[in-house]
């Protein structure tokens, strides 16, 4: 399953729950249709294709990605994993999306939650999906900057120079529609950001602290510079931090319209497959019977 099948468990209930009622690129790759109707250039950033973005336009059709993995695998997976396609998940998106959609109306959504909840991955899948538009907030802040990574902003000048940047992106984002908007990790603990974000829909990934630390680990830390400075090996590091910092924010989370529980949706999937496990026992003993 994965972050796609996620996205297919949760969209029927995030929408009826919302209260309106490393990633190389900033941008995912957009059908023919979402390029036309974006209008980037509004940006203060200017137009991504002059700053260095990359758009893909060659594909009409787009595709959608699933992979299929064992519910443990999405706890300790590393995200590393080729991203397979499923004609039935597939299908399962664009409906769920075709429902969706009209509550929407054109309106953002942001996905928050700590780093390596899944924001960008998701985000590029859900962008796809809704045929809306995908940015990073953190490789919009170093376009504004111009500098090629957010861990040499916070060594070059400082974490509150970024969160200024980052402030002013999401500020910025807050006049546009159709977008699907990864914001960093630490958006949440401005207020005036969630003014910005609060023009659109804000979802919050919720990822157990020993998830987040395993697909961090695998990752390195090198692009985390929160991450990066405690002593230690990846995952402890990662761990001891993402704790701290969880403790700090768990609440400032909490304010999103709606919140994904990567917990609710395994234990769902475990049911799902206890339940199919019964029926083939059950099928097998009737058929021994006759
Ligand atoms: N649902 C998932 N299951 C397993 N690994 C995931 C999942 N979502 C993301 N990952 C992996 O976790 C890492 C961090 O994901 P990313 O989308 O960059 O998080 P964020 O943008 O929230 O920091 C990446 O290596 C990614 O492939
Ligand atoms: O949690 C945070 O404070 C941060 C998260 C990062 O984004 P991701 O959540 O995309 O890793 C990035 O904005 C910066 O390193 C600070």
């Amino acid at each position: 399953m994965e972050a796609s099948a996620a996205l297919s468990l949760q969209s029927c209930s995030w929408i009826g729950s919302e209260k309106v009622g490393r990633k190389t690129s900033g941008f995912a790759r957009l059908s023919n249709r979402c390029l036309e109707e974006r209008k980037v250039s509004m940006l203060r950033f200017g137009d991504p294709r002059r700053s260095g973005a990359s758009i893909r336009t060659g594909h009409a059709e787009r595709k959608i990605f699933c992979c299929h993995k064992k519910p443990s695998d999405l706890l300790g997976g590393t995200g590393s994993e080729n991203f397979h396609n499923s004609f039935d998940e597939a299908l399962v998106l664009k409906r769920k999306s075709e429902e969706v959609l009209p509550y929407l109306s054109g309106r953002c959504i942001y996905l928050v939650g700590m780093m390596g909840s899944g924001k960008s991955t998701v985000g590029k899948i859900l962008a796809e999906v809704l045929c809306y538009s995908f940015f990073d907030s953190d490789k919009l802040v170093e376009q504004a900057v111009g500098v090629s990574s957010v861990a040499q902003i916070f060594k070059e000048y400082s974490e509150a120079f970024f969160r200024d940047n980052e402030s002013e992106v999401l500020k910025d984002l807050s006049s546009m529609r159709r977008l699907v908007v990864a914001t960093g990790g630490g958006a949440v603990i401005r207020p005036i950001n969630w003014k910005y974000m609060k023009q659109g829909i804000t979802i919050w990934l919720d990822v157990p602290l020993e998830a987040l630390a395993r697909r961090i680990a695998a990752v390195g830390t090198a692009s985390r510079p929160l991450l990066h400075q405690e002593p230690g090996d990846p995952y402890t590091k990662a761990f001891a931090k993402l704790t701290a910092l969880s403790e700090q924010r768990g609440k400032a989370y909490a304010n999103a319209d709606a919140r994904v529980s990567l917990e609710l949706i395994v234990q769902i999937l475990q049911i799902k497959r206890a339940m199919g496990m019964f029926m083939r026992l059950h099928q097998r003993i009737l058929r021994l019977r006759h």
